[in-house]
């Protein structure tokens, strides 16, 4: 308890973030987060043979630059490797960058973290930071301690996520017999008490049931428009960047391949849509060009539509050439998507540590 409040006395600080600055909406358009050709290289040892060492450099992030604005929901995936979590890492000052530059809300993260850490506040789906043998809301009296939360503002922030994550039955239970989602939306709650204006989500979904999904999703869609708070939330479920999301980055190999709306990675990616077709009766596959039949089952065909191809003249068309009982459209699978977008080597399986051995360069 001691270590964790000792560095924001040294620095003199605000116990939390003052209620005006529940992220002035008005300021949504200037940059929060500033990244600007951000690296981190990593200088490793790896055994090659008895009493034989080989020294290598592994460049996770590779010159990476985004800003994201105040109260943006920002979404990040990549495969293994790729880079996510050094960066969340570096914004959050865990990790200083070997290159670039790097802001939250106009501070260093490196050069002040203490400080920066009451501006954010962060949730690894992994890994728990409430304490293990403590009641769930032990873990929360400590939070308040070491961020010196006001009693009222604790007392509304518990209240809140209390009523929202539906923790009320688990706050007298000790973390270790809290189910995985159970814990997540514990530490949900432990990250949010003391009111930061960022908030890092990584992996907030993983190895949650339908339900637990669904609960924590609804909590961050509110969070994120009621009181404006910043997200940058990594995940490999695409359904998390789906449904929250409005905006996407794409890293690989520690580069930032894609950079912008969820609906605009489909085309950026080729992907095609999929015209559904009911006819009244079997007929042979309909000729519709450019779209294409790509499946017929009984009465129904299915038309692979090109990207950026509009439906609306080829529908018509349709109508009117053949007896249709009904249609619909179907969007790329983003998934997909975003495989053609990464490469080859994600369509397969990818081995155990291909990616970071392609991202690393050997140190002559
Ligand atoms: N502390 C470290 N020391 C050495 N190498 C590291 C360290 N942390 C990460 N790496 C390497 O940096 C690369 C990027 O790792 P990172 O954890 O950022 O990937 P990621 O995109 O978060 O992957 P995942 O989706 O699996 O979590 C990998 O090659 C990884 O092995």
């Amino acid at each position: 308890m001691r270590e964790a409040s000792e560095p924001g006395e040294r620095e003199g600080l605000s116990a939390v973030n003052e209620p005006g600055e529940r992220e002035g909406l008005s300021a949504v358009n200037e940059p929060f987060i500033e990244v600007d050709g951000v690296e981190k290289v990593f200088d490793v040892r790896r055994r090659t043979g008895f009493l034989r060492w080989e020294r290598r450099r592994v460049r996770a992030v590779d010159g990476i630059s985004f800003t994201v604005a105040r109260g943006e929901m920002v979404g990040c995936i990549g495969p293994n490797g790729a880079g996510k979590s050094t960066t969340v890492k570096m914004l959050t000052g865990i990790l200083t960058p070997s290159g670039g530059r790097l802001r939250v809300a106009g501070i260093d993260p490196a050069r002040e973290r203490t400080r920066l850490a009451h501006r954010v506040g962060v949730v690894f789906g992994q890994r728990t930071t409430l304490w293990w043998d403590l009641p769930l809301i032990d873990s929360y009296r400590l939070v308040r301690r070491m961020y010196r939360i006001p009693a009222a503002r604790y007392r509304e922030n518990l209240d809140r996520c209390t009523e929202l994550l539906g923790l009320g039955p688990l706050l007298e239970v000790p973390v270790r017999q809290l189910s995985l989602g159970q814990r997540m939306r514990g530490d949900i709650a432990a990250a949010l008490l003391h009111d930061p204006a960022v908030l890092y989500l990584d992996e907030p979904t993983i190895g949650l049931d339908v339900l637990s999904k669904a609960r924590v999703r609804s909590f961050l869609k509110d969070l994120n428009a009621e009181r404006g708070t910043t997200v940058l939330l990594t995940t490999h479920d695409l359904q998390d960047i789906e449904q929250l999301c409005g905006r996407v980055m794409v890293i690989d190999h520690g580069r930032l391949v894609y950079d912008g709306s969820t609906a605009g990675l489909r085309e950026a990616g080729g992907g095609e849509r999929v015209l559904v077709v009911d006819l009244e009766r079997e007929l042979p596959p309909v000729q519709a060009p450019p779209a294409r039949v790509v499946r017929v089952e009984g009465p129904r065909q299915w038309l692979a539509l090109p990207a950026g191809e509009p439906a609306a003249a080829l529908v018509a068309g349709i109508a009117a050439r053949y007896p249709l009982v009904d249609l619909s459209l179907r969007e790329p699978d983003i998934e997909a998507v975003i495989a053609t977008m990464l490469g080859p080597a994600e369509k397969g399986p990818a081995a155990p540590g291909e990616r970071a051995a392609r991202a690393q360069d050997a140190v002559p």
